[in-house]
């Protein structure tokens, strides 16, 4: 006998969400599901709403309309501390910590688990340490968070978030300023967390490589949805980034049994036609 086949349910739902400004439309009808367990990047050129609508699903922005939901649940239902359990946020930008210490940084990940005057238990540094470890920065512990590096930064609030326990990670543009080495450091991390993340990229190499499902917006709208070889297409290049490019097959596509797409750029082609290099 055949097993039915079980569609899992949605982590998050987004239901012909808009967004604006005054009288001007930043986000229009933006629908998309989120399985539990996925890892997706959001893609679009700049000032194509990717921060817009990543504000929208942490609960920064309020939408105009439409709907998101968390595991069935409109996020404006829940308490801002029930959403906080599940949905952690790394930004881009650090806004100073006030002289903290990497490690008091990292504890604020359990505030949402705390009441106002619970104390920090022997089992609560043991898991502080244990993510500040995950993330490499033990001997850092002590640092104040303002004079860490950018990409010791970013380490230190995934490390926040690995304490927090979310179900979902949303990260905005994480990586823009790391070098190579640690853009592809901490996407791994957050891959190797095992949660279900959200994250914008501004480089597709990288996001192709890492995602399991891609999200495009261009001016507001979803303009393509699937895995990086559905996606990341010359066509889609041209269209949504006005560039000229080759997509090919990453080299390691075999041996990780998955289409990786490898994007070639080429130079001094205007309007990014993909006939153009022909
Ligand atoms: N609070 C606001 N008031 C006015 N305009 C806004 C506001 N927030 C966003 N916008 C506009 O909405 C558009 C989308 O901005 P958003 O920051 O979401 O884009 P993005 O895709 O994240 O861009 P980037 O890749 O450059 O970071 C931009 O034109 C921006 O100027």
């Amino acid at each position: 006998m055949q097993s039915p086949v079980v569609t899992q349910p949605p982590l998050l739902k987004v239901t012909e969400l808009c967004w604006s400004v005054g009288n001007t439309t930043i986000l229009q009808n933006i629908a998309f599901a989120i399985k539990p367990g996925q890892f997706v990047g959001l893609l679009g050129p700049n000032g194509a709403g990717k921060s817009s609508l990543l504000r929208c699903l942490y609960r920064y922005s309020r939408p105009g309309s439409g709907e998101v939901t968390f595991a069935g649940q409109n996020i404006w239902q829940l308490s801002a501390d029930e959403y906080a359990k599940q949905v952690s946020v790394v930004l881009q930008e650090t806004p100073s910590q006030f002289n903290l210490s990497l490690y008091d940084v990292v504890s604020l990940g359990l505030t949402p688990h705390k009441s106002l005057f619970s104390s920090t238990t022997k089992a609560d540094k043991q898991i502080i340490l244990q993510a500040i470890e995950q993330v490499g920065l033990s001997h850092h512990c002590k640092q104040s968070f303002d004079s860490l590096s950018g990409g010791e930064k970013q380490r230190a609030l995934i490390a926040r978030s690995i304490v927090q326990g979310p179900k979902l990670l949303i990260m905005d543009e994480p990586t823009s300023h790391l070098d190579i080495k640690y853009q592809i450091q901490l996407m791994e991390l957050a891959k190797s967390l095992n949660v279900t993340v959200l994250a914008s990229f501004h480089d597709l190499n990288l996001a192709a490589s890492m995602c399991d499902e891609l999200l495009v917006i261009k001016q507001g709208k979803l303009v393509a949805t699937g895995t990086p070889e559905q996606v990341i297409t010359e066509k889609m290049l041209s269209d949504v980034f006005g560039v000229c490019a080759e997509v090919s097959a990453h080299p390691q596509s075999e041996q990780l049994k998955k289409v990786i797409p490898r994007i070639t750029y080429f130079y001094g082609y205007q309007g990014g036609s993909a006939n153009a290099k022909k």
